[in-house]
């Protein structure tokens, strides 16, 4: 925890994060003179009716307190300070390799979420307790006990009774709180997930009517995580009754003893008095360990899951030497196997050759492995075995950053983001001018209907598009993929929502504009891939033939089939 804490202070933050200790070492020392000045006052000033010299304490008291005060503002103002930017640093980290993160078992969004707010939250209030209490707590409690040991040596045994008892205690608690807490976090993960698919599937809970039975699930989940919150907050809640308890048991008894000391004349009013107040900061300073310990059993819980998103890093494969990206776009599958899990292998053996300039088609049935082919090839899974090569390269030696470049996606559901038309036009490509905007809307069939919205490029897009129809968010992601000017260009089902007549007229357009460009086109419908001048079909993860329409039409059963079925008699 405290290595994931140190790597994300830095420079400035760290100094605040460790000056901020420092400055209240002042507080400490002006909050311990309190009850010496008390004592002296009474056994000095009062008892022997010198108001001058009640008078001159009591300033100190004042200036003391006031003191005070600027060192514990200027270490809260330090500590928060560097909890706010430490916080803001492990967010951006967590959410980069969530970015990056290509790994097919990695962590689920719903976690993601919890790991980023809930847990780095109590991460940040751990930094900031600690800025504040971990040096004054412990030092309070010292120097009291010093200060009281000091100043009635006689009443000092009461101490040494209780402060073990105390310290054993807390010891025990904390370590049984720790699983509770864990167990706490995992149920607000849970929350989370259903949350989020509830929001995601609010159309389709609406049309089957399932409010009733989504709410009854929810609801069923915060009870989970009620039972588990309290668990945990019930393992520490005992920590301070007992602490006070204690503490004015021991109060009692001084006061009880310290006054037959007094009586004898073995002590004074005054020491008896301090020895009093020092106890009650004693037991404050107890009561802000314990809280400090409750942060700690929380903060140590969600550093483990903070640390899991954080190794996912070391799944990326940065160490892998970057080649210049290619200057050819042929590609290259050589043996190429993948599984999402290790035991269940979606793509097997698969081997094919697309040269610079030429078209693909990919067509399968569903859930044959063709958009797992695209996900290999935009390297958002990097665990497969064999190779594949862009314009001789492999594609694993390129950057990240060349990697995507080099390839274009138009998937059947990519998301658009809320912001403008001309926002996400310019996703991939921030430098693209209205020229190279207008052609690739008016490749993809866009243009008009962007045209006759009011603010044309400039309309709003509401979060993942939804002021846009099916078709029209595919078109306008189709657009997406062109004003990139990627040099492979891959529509998975990119235009499954449009019409026949809009898709026919955006697969002309696009041969008009990528005759010469490698082109991947993945479909279900037969008109799309027809007239590639290469097809490959896949089955069950298979590459079962390859060839253009007429000889998969003689050697495929799947792909004549798929043929009759689709253009009857037509072209064969
Ligand atoms: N992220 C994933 N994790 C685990 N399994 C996955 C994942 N994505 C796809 N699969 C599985 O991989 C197999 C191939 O899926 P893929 O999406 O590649 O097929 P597809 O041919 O593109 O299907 P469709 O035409 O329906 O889009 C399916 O069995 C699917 O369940």
């Amino acid at each position: 925890m405290f290595r994931i804490v140190m790597q994300h202070l830095q420079n400035k933050v760290r100094l605040s994060f460790f000056l901020a200790p420092l400055i209240m070492l002042g507080e400490v020392f002006c909050d311990l003179q309190q009850p010496t000045l008390m004592s002296k006052i009474i056994d000095q000033g009062l008892a022997k009716g010198d108001l001058s010299f009640v008078f001159q304490h009591a300033l100190l008291m004042l200036m003391f307190a006031v003191l005070g005060l600027i060192f514990g503002g200027s270490c809260g103002a330090l500590g928060s300070f560097a909890s706010l930017k430490m916080g803001e640093s492990l967010r951006s980290k967590m959410l980069k390799i969530a970015l990056d993160n290509r790994d097919p078992n990695g962590l689920a969004p719903a976690t993601l979420i919890t790991r980023t707010t809930n847990d780095v939250t109590q991460m940040q209030n751990l930094v900031m307790m600690v800025t504040r209490g971990l040096v004054r707590s412990p030092m309070l409690l010292f120097g009291g006990i010093v200060m009281s040991i000091i100043v009635c040596p006689d009443l000092a045994p009461i101490l040494l009774v209780i402060m073990p008892i105390l310290v054993v205690f807390l010891l025990i608690v904390v370590k049984r709180s720790i699983p509770k807490y864990t167990k706490m976090q995992k149920s607000v993960d849970q929350i989370n997930q259903v949350m989020r698919e509830n929001l995601q599937g609010a159309k389709t809970i609406k049309s089957y009517v399932l409010e009733n039975h989504q709410l009854g699930q929810f609801s069923g989940q915060n009870k989970e995580l009620q039972k588990n919150s309290q668990t945990a907050a019930m393992a520490t809640v005992i920590l301070s009754p007992i602490i006070q308890l204690m503490l004015n048991f021991g109060v009692i008894i001084a006061l009880g003893y310290g006054g037959s000391l007094a009586i004898s004349n073995t002590i004074s009013d005054g020491q008896i008095i301090a020895f009093v107040n020092y106890m009650i900061q004693i037991t404050t300073a107890m009561i802000q360990t314990v809280n400090i310990i409750t942060a700690f059993s929380r903060a140590i819980t969600s550093s483990k899951r903070v640390q899991e998103v954080l190794d996912e890093e070391t799944s990326e494969k940065l160490t892998a030497p970057a080649k210049e990206e290619p200057a050819e776009s042929d590609l290259v599958f050589e043996n190429v196997s993948f599984g999402y899990q290790s035991s269940k292998p979606i793509l097997d053996d698969i081997n094919f050759r697309v040269p610079d300039g030429q078209w693909l088609g990919i067509i399968g049935a569903t859930g044959s492995g063709k958009s797992s082919l695209i996900n290999l090839l935009t390297r958002q899974f990097d665990q497969y075995s064999g190779k594949i090569k862009i314009g001789g390269t492999d594609i694993q030696d390129l950057s990240l950053k060349d990697a995507h470049q080099k390839v274009a996606v138009a998937f059947q559901d990519s998301l658009l983001f809320s912001g403008t038309i001309q926002s996400n036009l310019k996703y991939g490509n921030d430098k693209a001018d209205v020229a190279l905007l207008d052609e690739a809307t008016k490749t993809a069939n866009a243009y008009n209907f962007i045209q006759k919205i009011p603010k044309k490029y400039l309309s709003p897009v509401e979060q993942a598009g939804k002021n846009f129809s099916g078709g029209q968010r595919q078109r306008l992601n189709i657009s997406r993929a062109l004003v990139s000017q990627a040099d492979i260009l891959v529509l998975d089902d990119a235009t499954s929502a449009v019409d026949q007549t809009t898709n026919a007229l955006i697969k002309d357009n696009l041969e008009k504009l990528r005759y010469d460009k490698t082109t991947l086109i993945i479909s279900q419908r037969v008109t799309n891939v027809m007239d590639c001048q290469q097809i490959i079909v896949l089955d069950d993860g298979h590459l079962e033939a390859c060839g253009t329409h007429e000889q998969l039409l003689k050697e495929s059963k799947f792909y004549h089939d798929l043929v009759k079925t689709q253009l009857g008699g037509g072209r064969s």
